[in-house]
Parts: C-alpha cells; structure tokens; sequence
C-alpha cells in the first residue's frame, strides 16, 4: 500500500505531450480488431492495466498480436473458445464491451475482474442481452462477475436504454452487428461516441440520427483499423486544474482528443473562469488537437447536464469546486455510485478531511469554496479519486495512500508529476 505526500506549488508553466493515450479508445482498438479482415495496426495504445488486460483477452480469443513496443498488429480469423478465463481487472468498460462481443461467438466463455469491478451491476448490459436470446449466468441473476456466457443466436432488438451510459450502448451494437436484423438503439442523452465513429470508419453500417444508432447487421468482416490512439481527456484534466488552481501557472496537454462528449470537463472549467484555448491539429476517426489552460480565479457553477460527457472528470473538477469562490452543485450523477468507488462519497469524504463544506446527495453533492487544508486521504482503489486529491495536493499540501490503482488509466502520472514539483512515494 504506496503512499505520496505532495507539498504545495508556486506555480508553473508546461507543455505535456505525453499524456497517456485514450483508455476508451485503446480498449475499443484492442476488441474491434477482432471483427476485421486483414490486420489492423494501432500506435500509441495506452499501456496500463486496464487495456493491456483488453489486449491479452482478445489473444485469449484466438487473436493474433504481434507488439513491437510501438506499433500493435492485431489479425484474426474469428473468436475462438479460450482456454483461460478472461480476466478484465479493473475495467468496467472491458467487461461490458466483451459480453456484447461474445455474446454471440461460439463457445463458452468467463470474465471476471477484481474485487471492484465484481461488486458493479452488469445487468445494464446482460438484461437487454438475454432479452435477444444470449445466455449468461452470474450471481445476483447475472449482475455480478464472474460472467458465465454461452454463445446464442441473437434477435433483431430495438432497445431503449434508461442510462446514458457508452459502455452499454457499445455492448448494444456490437451485438447487432451479429443480430439477426436491423436493430436501434435510443439513448436519453448522447453518451461518448467511440465506437459509432471507429466502427463506421471501419465500413459497418451504423447510423446515428440524435439519441438514436440504427445498426445493420455485418455482410461480412469489416475494415482492418489503422489509427494513432490520441491523449485521453480525462488524463489531461487531472493537469488542466492543476494550472486552473495554481497561481500564475499554465499548461499545454497536446494531441487530445478533443471529441465533443469527452471535453465537458474543460468546458465546465472555462465556465468557472479559467482561461482555456482549443486548437484542432489532425482528424482520425475524430478531431484531435492541444488544449491550453491558464489560471485564473475560479468562481463556484452547478453541473447538471451532459452528465456522462464528464462523469469520469467530476472527482478532478470537484477539487476546482473547493478552490471556487462560492458553492458549485452536482446533480443527475447518480452514475458516479458505481464506479471503481462510490465516488460521491469518495469525493465528498475526501473533501470533507480538507476542510471544505460539502454536502451529499443521492445523485450529486455541493462543493462551497474554501481553504484547502493538507489531508491524508485514501484512494478507496479508485485511481481518479487517488489523482485528484493527489493534484489538490499542489494547493495545500496532501498525503494519499493506496495508489497503485493509478496503474489503471495513467502509468506515467508520476513521472509527469515531478515536472512540477518534487514528489516522495514510499
Ligand atoms: O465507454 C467507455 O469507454 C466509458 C464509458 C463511461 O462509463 P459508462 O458507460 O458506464 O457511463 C466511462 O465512465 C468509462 O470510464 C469509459
Ligand atoms: C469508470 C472508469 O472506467 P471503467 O468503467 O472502464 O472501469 C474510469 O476510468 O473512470
């Protein structure tokens, strides 16, 4: 169990560009190569726990994964029943994309995951599954890993989903392409569009008209991939309020993707004052580019819309809210319940031991402005809760404890750390 103390930070001036590669993506890279003709190439692939776990199912499947350190080569002529159960570690986003990838595979198949990722709901993606024909199996009626899934013939669905929720809408489509018909697929509010984007890019057929993604089932394989996995977001934004929350300081994270449901957070940030400046650079499957953000005094907001365009940034943000002038509010999060914590109460806990007044509710909580007090907090496993109040650290000093989690999402977080001030982890 690793801890960090961090002291407080003048302020300083960077240029990032090496922040890890984009977890979503890099996941989606990994499990569509698997529906390809012909071998997909994929560079700058996040090489952490949660993805590298992607990788090694999809070799378990029978893929073929030739890896050189830089450029990943992935072929395969269909999934095949492995040996070995398919462990996805942390990652709730592995876990519901692969149900909706096997589901209609031949064989049979278990995934698994550590101790978080077996305590979070699965129904969200076995119910609409089963309802089409798959068979799945699990404690608490298949809600919890580990999964047991039989390959079945899959129904032409029209599922309309209650959640706002990428991962399950990714499940969803994935199984249409070997459903038996035209499926839809409505969401209440557009959730992140990785796969809608990365899978028309490799020829299928997948409509989206508003909240809602017509599917065609696939004539044959699609497209092998070719793609350069851009910085993930929601990496950058851990250093985005680093700069909003310290005096005088700036930065520049490059080569982001700067898809409109995964910057919500940088959004959020600018409507609390800081100064931030998006700059289109290239355009792959979806605009990429640098984001440049500079201190200024920060005043309170509330966050109530577009909820999951900044689900994973609201623990980061949060730290912003207690450096704010004033009380911002959350509301519609109920989502941050089931994460790798209960990250309303992580958030609002962790806040609470610096200092500042929070108050929790069940689908949000109010952050009120304050004094950052230097804390000792525990991450709780969860690696976003770890980075953020590891980052509200630069403010008023801070010790956090259990941070291996930080593996996850973001390996090199450290290293970019003590670009801005000296660190000791024992
Ligand atoms: O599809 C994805 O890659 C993700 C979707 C989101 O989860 P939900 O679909 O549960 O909102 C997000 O929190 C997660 O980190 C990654
Ligand atoms: C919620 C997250 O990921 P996942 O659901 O894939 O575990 C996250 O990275 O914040």
């Amino acid at each position: 169990m690793s801890k960090i103390v961090v002291n407080p930070v003048d302020s300083f001036s960077l240029n990032i560009s090496d922040i890890a590669p984009d977890k979503s993506i890099s996941h989606r890279s990994a499990m569509f190569s698997m529906l390809a003709d012909g071998e997909s190439q994929i560079t700058n692939f996040l090489r952490a726990e949660d993805t590298m776990n992607s990788l090694k199912i999809v070799q378990n499947l029978g893929a073929n994964v030739e890896d050189d350190g830089e450029i990943i080569k992935i072929s395969s002529d269909g999934i095949k029943e492995p040996f070995e159960i398919l462990d996805c570690g942390n990652s709730g986003t592995g876990m519901r994309l692969f149900c909706g990838l096997l589901s209609s595979a031949n064989g049979h198949f278990v995934l698994t995951g550590d101790k978080y990722l077996r305590s979070r709901p699965m129904k969200r993606v076995t119910r609409p599954l089963m309802e089409i024909g798959a068979k799945f199996d699990g404690r608490d009626d298949a809600n919890l890993a580990p999964l047991s899934i039989r390959g079945a013939k899959l129904k032409a669905f029209n599922y309309k989903s209650e959640i706002a929720s990428a991962q399950v809408k990714s499940c969803m489509i994935l199984a249409a392409l070997r459903a038996d018909g035209e499926c839809t697929y409505t969401e209440p509010e557009l959730s992140r569009d990785h796969t809608e984007r990365m899978l028309k890019g490799m020829g299928a057929d997948v409509v989206v008209d508003g909240l809602k993604t017509t599917i065609k089932p696939m004539k044959k394989l699609l497209n092998p991939l070719s793609i350069r996995v851009p910085a993930d977001p929601s990496s950058a934004f851990f250093f985005a309020v680093a700069a909003a929350i310290t005096p005088g300081a700036d930065v520049t994270l490059e080569g982001i993707t700067l898809n409109p449901t995964r910057i919500e957070a940088f959004k959020a940030l600018e409507r609390m004052g800081a100064d931030i400046v998006y700059e289109k650079t290239d355009d792959r499957y979806e605009p990429i580019g640098n984001i440049k953000v500079k201190y200024a005094p920060l005043k309170a907001i509330t966050v109530e819309d577009n909820i999951s365009w900044l689900i994973d940034e609201l623990p980061a943000l949060s730290i912003a809210f207690a450096c704010a002038d004033g009380e911002s509010v959350v509301k519609n999060a109920e989502e941050l319940r089931v994460k790798e914590s209960d990250r309303i109460s992580t958030v609002v806990e962790g806040l609470k031991a610096c200092g500042i007044k929070t108050t929790e509710y069940e689908d949000g909580y109010t952050v009120t402005g304050g004094e950052l007090k230097s804390s000792v907090v525990d991450s709780d496993g969860d690696h976003r809760i770890a980075m953020s109040f590891i980052i509200a650290g630069l403010r008023s000093g801070m010790e956090v404890t259990d941070l291996e989690c930080i593996n996850t999402s973001f390996p090199n977080f450290f290293e970019i750390l003590q670009r801005i001030t000296e660190i000791k982890i024992n």
